[in-house]
C-alpha cells in the first residue's frame, strides 16, 4: 500500500436519509464531505450550492437550518440520500475513494413511488451504475456536481441543468383554508417541532426575498441604477449595498408586523437599506413572536437603516417619496372590523397614495384592511400590487372584494404541510 493510500480514512455515512410515502425522486450525491459530517447534514459545505440551486429552482430563499432543508426536500417530494454506506477517502476527494459499500436504496424505494434516480456528479453517477443501478432498475441522471471544486459551473448554469430534477415533480397546491383551520394548523406545525417564532423567521425571510426580487427587477430595467452584482446570487449576502432610497416597511403591533421586521432584518443584511416604520417600540410590544423578532431586528440593523417610530404624517410622506417598494406589515389574520384605528388608517391611505406615484406595494398575508376570512374590506385598505400569503391562501383574498386590493397572490410555503391536511377544515 502506497503513502497515499494510508491516508485513507474510513469513513461511515451516518446520516439518515430524507424520504417519505410522497417522494418521488431520488437524488444521491456520493458520501457526506468532512463539512457535511459536521454539520451532520447533506451538502454542509457552505460554499456548496446545492441547497441554493434547489431554491433557485423553486423561486425560494434559500434553506438555513437543516430543520428547513428538509422541509424544502419533503415539500417538494424529493428524497435524498448518497451512494455509499462506507469508504476509505482522502478528506472530500471523491477521485480518492476506495473499498465503497453501496447504501440499501430498497429501504426508500419500497416506501416513496420513486419515478427517477439523480447523482448529483460523476463520481456517485459512476458508483450508482456500477453499486446500485443492478439492484434498483432504474438508471440515474448525472447532474453536474454542486461542489465549489466545480467552479466552471456558475449558479445560473447549474440551475439550468437541474431543471429536469424539478420537471419531475407534481406541484403540491396548497388548499385555501379558514383562518381558524390555519390556526390548528399552526399548532399542528409547532407540536411537530417548528414553532411559531421559527414561521415567523420563515415568513419575514421569504417577505425580504421577494422585496429584493422587485429591488433586482428594477435594476434590470433600469430604473434603478445602482451597481449590484449580477443575479448569480439572489440567495445570499451580505452584497454591495445601494445608494437608492430605503425600502419603508409598515409594521403593526401584532405578529404581521413580527414578519416585517424579520423581513428588515434580512434586507439590512442582505445591503438593502430600509425604513422601519412603527407605531410602538419594540420593547413595548407584547405580541410574541413579534416582540423577539423586533427587539432582534432592532438591535442588527446597520446605519444605512432606520426606524421611525410613530412618525408624523409629513415624515411617512417623505420617507415613501421615491422609495422602491413599501412593505405592508400592518394587519394580518388577526383583523376582521369595520375601521381601522389611527395611526394606521391614515399610513394606508400614504401607502395607497404612493403606490399611485409608481411605489411597489406588497403586503404581508394579507392586505391591512381587509379581513382574511370574509373578503370584507374596510374603508381604509391597503391596494397592493402584490400579497405574500403565508402557509395557505385565506378565503378574504378571494372574496370579490378582496381579489380587487390583492394584486398578484403567492403563497409562502412556510413548511412540510401536506402530512396535516387530513381533516384539515378545507374552505369551499
Ligand atoms: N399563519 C401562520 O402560520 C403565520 C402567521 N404569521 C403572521 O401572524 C399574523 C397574525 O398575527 P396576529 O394574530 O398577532 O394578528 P395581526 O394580524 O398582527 O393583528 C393583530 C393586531 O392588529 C391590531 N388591530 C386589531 N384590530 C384593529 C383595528 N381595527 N385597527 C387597528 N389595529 C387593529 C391589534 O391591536 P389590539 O387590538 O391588540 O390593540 C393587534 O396589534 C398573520 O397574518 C401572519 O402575518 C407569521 O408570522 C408566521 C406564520
Ligand atoms: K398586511
Amino acid at each position: 500500500m502506497g503513502e497515499r493510500a494510508q491516508e485513507r480514512e474510513h469513513i461511515e455515512h451516518g446520516i439518515a436519509p430524507v424520504f417519505d410515502g410522497r417522494s418521488e425522486v431520488l437524488v444521491l450525491g456520493t458520501m457526506p464531505s468532512p463539512a457535511s459530517r459536521e454539520a451532520a447534514f447533506f451538502y454542509g459545505h457552505p460554499q456548496n450550492r446545492f441547497w441554493r440551486v434547489l431554491a433557485a429552482l423553486f423561486d425560494e430563499p434559500a434553506p438555513v437550518t437543516n430543520g428547513e432543508r428538509t422541509d424544502l426536500l419533503l415539500r417538494h417530494h424529493i428524497a435524498l440520500w448518497d451512494v455509499l454506506a462506507s469508504c476509505d477517502i482522502r478528506g472530500a476527494s471523491d477521485a480518492s475513494i476506495a473499498n465503497a459499500r453501496p447504501n440499501d436504496l430498497g429501504r426508500i424505494l419500497s416506501a416513496a413511488p420513486i419515478r427517477r434516480v439523480f447523482c448529483t456528479g460523476a463520481t456517485s453517477a459512476r458508483l450508482y451504475g456500477k453499486l446500485c443501478e443492478p439492484a434498483t432498475g432504474l438508471a440515474a441522471v448525472k447532474l453536474p456536481s454542486t461542489s465549489p471544486a466545480n467552479a466552471a459551473w456558475s449558479l445560473p448554469r447549474l440551475v439550468e441543468a437541474y431543471r429536469p430534477l424539478a420537471a419531475e415533480l407534481s406541484l403540491f397546491e396548497p388548499p385555501v383554508l379558514d383562518v381558524p383551520a390555519v390556526v390548528d394548523l399552526e399548532a399542528a406545525i409547532a407540536a411537530a417541532g417548528t414553532g411559531l417564532d421559527e414561521l415567523m423567521e420563515r415568513a419575514g425571510r421569504f417577505l425580504a426575498y421577494e422585496v429584493r426580487k422587485v429591488l433586482e427587477a428594477r435594476v434590470m430595467d433600469g430604473v434603478e441604477t445602482v451597481a449590484v452584482r449580477p443575479a448569480d446570487d439572489l440567495q445570499t449576502g451580505p452584497r454591495r449595498s445601494p445608494a437608492g432610497v430605503p425600502t419603508v416597511i409598515f409594521c403593526g403591533n401584532g405578529n404581521n408586523g413580527g414578519d416585517g421586521w424579520v423581513a428588515a432584518r434580512y434586507l439590512d443584511a442582505w445591503g438593502f437599506p430600509v425604513c422601519l416604520i412603527t407605531a410602538t417600540d419594540a420593547s413595548d410590544l407584547v405580541a410574541e413572536p413579534a416582540r423577539t423578532a423586533a427587539l432582534r431586528a432592532q438591535a442588527s440593523l446597520g446605519p444605512a437603516s432606520r426606524v421611525l417610530l410613530s412618525p408624523s404624517d409629513a415624515e411617512v410622506a417623505a420617507a415613501l417619496r421615491g422609495a422602491p417598494v413599501a412593505v405592508d406589515a400592518l394587519l394580518g389574520t388577526g383583523f376582521a372590523h369595520r375601521t381601522v384605528r389611527a395611526p394606521f388608517d391614515r399610513w394606508i391611505a400614504a401607502i395607497n397614495e404612493a403606490r399611485r406615484q409608481g411605489v411597489f406595494v406588497l403586503a404581508a398575508d394579507v392586505p391591512s384592511g381587509l379581513s382574511a376570512q370574509t373578503g370584507e374590506s374596510a374603508a381604509t385598505t391597503v391596494q397592493a400590487d402584490a400579497t405574500l400569503t403565508m402557509i395557505v391562501p385565506k378565503p378574504g383574498l378571494f372574496a370579490p372584494a378582496g381579489a380587487a386590493v390583492c394584486g398578484f397572490v403567492r403563497t409562502a410555503p412556510l413548511a412540510y404541510i401536506e402530512p396535516f391536511l387530513k381533516g384539515a377544515r378545507t374552505h369551499l
